[in-house]
């Protein structure tokens, strides 16, 4: 099952810079790993905003409910996500 997910990240005023570092290697190691098993297909920066959209392949709606929410800034995250549909006109 195919899932595009918008995350916003917003950091509380009070984290301090060496806080918001350690949460950003705690994500880029989380995301690395999703990203080599296949369940995470890519992830982009949207141009000028402190956000991505990812692409995950998953077999549930819990499975990808129990990764997003495994995301060490889960907690600073407004997540949107969109189930995808095979196209008709998708040469794919
Ligand atoms: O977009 C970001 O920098 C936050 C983030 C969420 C998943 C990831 O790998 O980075």
């Amino acid at each position: 099952m195919l899932f595009m997910t918008r995350m916003d990240v917003t950091f509380p005023p009070h984290l301090t810079p060496e806080q918001v570092a350690d949460f950003q290697a705690r994500e880029k190691e989380y995301s690395g790993s999703l990203q080599r098993s296949g369940k995470m297909a890519g992830i982009w920066r949207i141009v000028g905003e402190y956000a991505n959209h990812s692409l995950f392949d998953v077999d549930s709606n819990d499975e990808l409910h129990e990764i997003l929410s495994g995301f060490p800034m889960y907690p600073y995250m407004k997540i949107k996500v969109t189930p995808l549909a095979k196209h008709p006109n998708s040469i794919r």
